[in-house]
Parts: C-alpha cells; sequence; structure tokens
C-alpha cells in the first residue's frame, strides 16, 4: 500500500503512475467517467491482489521451470553439451551482451525447456468450472461442476506421446510444439485458450537467458546426496531441493 501511495503521489505532482505493472495499472484504472469525473474500474484491494497474482504465477513457475532444466541437463550431460555449444555459437562466451535475437535462435535449448515443461512443469493440473451442462468423454457433466485437468498425467500419456513418453527426449519437439505428438496441444505447462497463461513468452525468454548465462560459464552435474522426491507445493518442485556441483569452465 506504500508503494502505491508513493505512485499517487507522484503522479499528483505530474511525474506519472511509472512505466511497470503496477503504474500501467493504475494509470489504466483512472478512467473518465459519466460527466468527464474520475472513477476508479478497480479498488486498490483488487490492484493489490492482481500485484500478487503475478508475484506468484510468475516467479515460482519460472524458478522451477529453471530446477527442473538444470536437473535434466545435470542427469543428460550429452544434452548440456549440446547446449553449450549451440548458446557459445548464437550468444558468445561470458562477457558478450545478451540480446533478443540471439535467444531466439536457441532452438536446442527451447526443446529441453519444453521437454522439462512437459515431464516437470511447474502447474500439474488445472482447474475449469463448466458454464452449462456438457459432455466429457461419455460423462455428463452438470452446469457449474468444477473440473481439474491433470496436465503431468496427460504429458506423460503413452497413447498421446509414444512408448518413449515417461524419457526425456527433446527431440520430439524438433519440428515445432504442435508436431511433438499425436495431439497439436497436448502440451499443456501453460494451459491453452483465453485464460492460458499471460506470460509464457517472458518466461521462456527469462529461463533461455538464465540458461544462458549459467552454461557459459560453468559445467554441472546433480550432487550425490541429491533425492528424487518432486512434490507438489502450489508448484512441482524437488521436496529436499536441489545440490548441484558446479565447475567453473576456462574462460
Ligand atoms: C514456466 C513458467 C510458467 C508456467 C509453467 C505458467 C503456467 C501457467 C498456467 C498453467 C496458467 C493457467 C492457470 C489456470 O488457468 O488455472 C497460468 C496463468 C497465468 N500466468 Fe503463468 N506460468 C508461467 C510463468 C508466468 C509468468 C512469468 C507470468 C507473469 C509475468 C505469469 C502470469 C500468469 C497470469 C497473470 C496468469 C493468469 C491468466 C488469466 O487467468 O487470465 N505466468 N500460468
Amino acid at each position: 500500500m506504500a508503494i502505491i501511495r508513493e505512485r499517487q503521489a507522484a503522479a499528483k505532482e505530474a511525474k506519472g503512475y511509472g512505466n511497470d505493472l503496477l503504474g500501467l495499472m493504475l494509470e489504466a484504472n483512472t478512467s473518465a467517467g459519466a460527466g468527464g469525473q474520475k472513477v476508479a474500474a478497480m479498488s486498490m484491494d483488487d490492484i493489490i491482489d492482481e500485484c500478487k497474482t503475478f508475484f506468484f504465477a510468475g516467479h515460482d513457475t519460472t524458478a522451477h521451470l529453471l530446477t527442473w532444466a538444470i536437473f535434466l541437463l545435470g542427469t543428460h550431460p550429452e544434452w548440456q553439451q549440446k547446449l553449450r555449444e549451440e548458446v557459445l555459437r548464437e550468444c558468445g562466451g561470458t562477457g558478450t551482451p545478451l540480446h533478443g535475437d540471439a535467444l531466439n535462435k536457441l532452438k536446442l535449448t527451447t526443446m529441453v525447456l519444453y521437454e522439462t515443461l512437459r515431464l516437470y512443469g511447474a502447474v500439474i493440473m488445472i482447474a475449469r468450472q463448466t458454464m452449462a451442462d456438457t459432455e466429457l468423454g461419455g460423462v455428463k457433466i452438470p452446469k457449474g461442476t468444477i473440473t481439474m485437468i491433470p496436465t503431468a498425467m496427460m504429458h506423460r500419456d503413452e497413447e498421446v506421446w509414444g512408448a518413449d513418453a515417461g524419457e526425456f527426449k527433446p527431440d520430439r519437439f524438433r519440428n515445432g510444439v504442435g508436431r511433438a505428438a499425436k495431439h497439436p496441444s497436448a502440451i499443456l505447462a501453460f494451459a491453452i485458450g483465453p485464460r492460458s497463461c499471460i506470460g509464457q513468452d517472458f518466461a521462456m525468454l527469462e529461463a533461455k537467458a538464465t540458461l544462458v548465462v549459467i552454461l557459459r560459464r560453468f559445467e554441472f552435474e546433480i550432487a550425490p546426496e541429491y533425492v528424487h522426491a518432486p512434490v507438489e507445493f502450489l508448484t512441482l518442485q524437488p521436496k529436499c531441493g536441489l545440490p548441484v556441483l558446479l565447475k567453473l569452465l576456462d574462460q
């Protein structure tokens, strides 16, 4: 609330609300109403809730995507090396500034991130409420029913992904996300439709940039004390953390 008050005071002095998410929401919230009077469309509680949603939806999800990507690259050193070669080729060595153009060329890295989202996506279930009586797979579902879509299970369904569904095989994404499985929308890590993840492109960019920084500086493996126990605590995460052994590469 203190931050919001600061922004409102700055706006009164004609300095504007600021150009970040909070600033944009405060700006949009002060629109002209009937008779040219300023009316607030959202209450301050709504705005604070919206900020919390972004913090929650945007932070742990991407952090755990990176955690699981490090786990999979640590346990598949051949892919770790392939990605390092791609990163050095497209983005240059440590110290070379990162550009969006170079990040967009990281095809293998993108494939690994999608395979990570498939096997260890942060959101393991999506809830939806039916707006009308409907039928799903022969089951009648009355209006108002809350249904759970078990995305983590669906991501490992052999009928959809093939007999190797349980294995880490980023190559399945070589011809694009829509061609990786028997169904073009088989990957539901960011959900689909009008309420799908608003931050998915940002998350992928953030994850790629972080992997670049790590891969061009370090070689890593999973420490022997690691215990494989994925657990859902709002997002899917390793129950006992992910201890990693880092080796600084020759610069
Ligand atoms: C790897 C990272 C991420 C994953 C796996 C992920 C996954 C998802 C999923 C599955 C949903 C739909 C949830 C539902 O309908 O029940 C969702 C919604 C959302 N995500 Fe993400 N997300 C990620 C990163 C981000 C980031 C970085 C941001 C913001 C900067 C973000 C903001 C949101 C918001 C605001 C919604 C709600 C959209 C709406 O209801 O219209 N997410 N996310």
